[in-house]
Parts: C-alpha cells; sequence; structure tokens
C-alpha cells in the first residue's frame, strides 16, 4: 500500500470545463483551474468577462450548463448554495446588503450556521441549549468583529456604516461560518485608502490563519499585493495564468482591457 503522505495535496478547489451560458451569451465558457489550501487567488478581466457569473457557479447562486467543481474533494456543482456554505464555501459581495436597520453584531450572527434556536422544536425541548448556542454565536460575532476593527460599532445599525466599512462586516460576517475558502468580489471597490489598507491587512491575517481566498478584483495593485496566482478572463474564456507580474505584462492581456481582439 502506499504511504498516503506521500500523495501530492489534493487541491481545495477544482473547476474542470466550467460553461455557464444565458441564451446565446457564454458568460463562462470553459474555465478549469486548481486553487491550494492556502492560497490566493485573483481573477481578474475586464468588464463582461463572466468572472461574477463564474463565482456564481461555484457559489450556487448559478447553475453551470456543464463542467465539474470540486471543493476538497466532493463534487458541489450541483448543489444548492446553502449546502456549500455547510461544507465550507463562503462569499462575499461586491455591493454588500446588510440589513441596514439591525445591529451590525446582528448581521455578524447571521453568518452563523446550524443554529437550533432558528428551528422551532429545539426551542421548546431544549430553550438551556438553544441560550448556550446563542451566547457562543454572540461572543465569536464580537471576536469577529474585534478582528475587522469594528468592535466599537457593535451596536449601531448596520446601515449607518460606510461602504468600506459594510466589507469589512462582510468579511466578519463570511467568517461566521467558519469557511475553508471564501470567494471574494471586488472588496476594494468603493473603499477609501485608509480603509483599503486595513481590508488588505485582514485579508492577509484570515489566510495566515488558514482560510483561502479566492478574489475578483478591478484595483490591480491590491491584486499584486495579495496573490501569487492570477487568473485572467476575458469573454468568459481563460486568457492568461501566473503570477501577478507575468500577466500584466502579458501583451493579450492589455490588449483585453483596451477593448481590442482577444487571441
Ligand atoms: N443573469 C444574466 N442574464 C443574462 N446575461 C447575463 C447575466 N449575468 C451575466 N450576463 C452576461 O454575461 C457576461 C458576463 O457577465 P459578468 O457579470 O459575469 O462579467 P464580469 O466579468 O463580472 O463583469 P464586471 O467586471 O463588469 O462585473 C456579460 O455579457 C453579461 O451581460
Amino acid at each position: 500500500m502506499s504511504d498516503p503522505s506521500s500523495l501530492p495535496p489534493m487541491p481545495l478547489l477544482t473547476v474542470e470545463g466550467l460553461v455557464k451560458r444565458f441564451g446565446g451569451v457564454a458568460a463562462v465558457d470553459g474555465i478549469s483551474f486548481t486553487l491550494e489550501a492556502g492560497q490566493i487567488m485573483g481573477v481578474i478581466g475586464p468588464n463582461g468577462a463572466g468572472k461574477t457569473t463564474l463565482f456564481d457557479c461555484l457559489a450556487g447562486s448559478q447553475l453551470p450548463d456543464a463542467g465539474q467543481i470540486r471543493l476538497a474533494g466532493q463534487r458541489i456543482e450541483r448543489l444548492p448554495a446553502w449546502r456549500r456554505t455547510g461544507i465550507g464555501l463562503g462569499r462575499t459581495f461586491q455591493i454588500p446588503r446588510p440589513f441596514p436597520a439591525m445591529s451590525v453584531l446582528e448581521n455578524v450572527m447571521l453568518g452563523a450556521k446550524d443554529q437550533a434556536g432558528e428551528r422551532i422544536l429545539p426551542n421548546w425541548v431544549a430553550p438551556g441549549r438553544v441560550r448556550r448556542q446563542e451566547a457562543a454565536c454572540r461572543e465569536r460575532a464580537h471576536e469577529l468583529l474585534t478582528f475587522v476593527t469594528l468592535a466599537s460599532l457593535s451596536h449601531a445599525p448596520a446601515g449607518s456604516l460606510s461602504g468600506g466599512q459594510r466589507k469589512l462586516l462582510e468579511l466578519a460576517r463570511a467568517l461566521m461560518a467558519k469557511p475553508s475558502l471564501i470567494l471574494l468580489d471586488e472588496p476594494a471597490a468603493g473603499v477609501n485608502p485608509a480603509l483599503l489598507e486595513i481590508i488588505i491587512e485582514r485579508l492577509l491575517a484570515m489566510n495566515r490563519a488558514g482560510t483561502t481566498l479566492l478574489l475578483i478584483e478591478h484595483n490591480i495593485d491590491m491584486v499584486a499585493r495579495l496573490c501569487r496566482h492570477v487568473l485572467v478572463m476575458a469573454n468568459g474564456r481563460p486568457l492568461a495564468a501566473g503570477t501577478p507580474e507575468n500577466v500584466t505584462s502579458d501583451p493579450r492581456v492589455a490588449e483585453a482591457y483596451l477593448g481590442g481582439a482577444v487571441a
């Protein structure tokens, strides 16, 4: 028998031949890549390249027309979004939409999974367990708000946060479910430079703590600071892949951003 420790590590995420069409438009048209546990990978490309549709297929808000997605070896491309969250996939959105009247803390608590108090029966038969679970959830939400530098705003209504603070709230909410992989859709969009530094630093800290990150980002400086691997998409197809330096010096990438013909 072969020694399992001698086998190459299994990628955390494997995408093979992914296709998603909307009528005649192939928004994602044959995308394949692997993401090792512990990596930070960037997905870049001009507007309409298919980046968000790729994330929608990964997260389960769109079902692909073809292709396979494996998370830690498990096929997930047909699973509903909530099942994917349950097995370690988190997501943040380009435009965060917290519940504005709820507090920042309550919004973070909504990111927890498998809360007994959300079901009717445990509230009747095991109220003590429900209370303990809620207290633990509240404590973890506090810790995560401290982590994302929003602890002083815990009790403020989420609607009072700035755009950048909402991005930080999104990170804390996503972390509540203890994901192994987080898909980040433009974490820098609309964020002022001071908060951007905090977001970059917190993303690196999350990654050091073991969370794998896949991010869509138009801010190339941010991509270069965070990622060692970048996938460039154009017209739904893979255009280039490699280090930030390699892909940004690739003339085909410059051409795609300028709206020229794509090879
Ligand atoms: N729900 C949809 N119905 C029809 N067409 C869609 C839908 N979603 C995306 N598309 C089309 O698919 C293509 C890819 O769009 P997508 O939003 O994935 O690109 P993107 O790279 O994320 O763009 P951006 O950087 O502007 O956010 C575009 O042509 C878009 O118009």
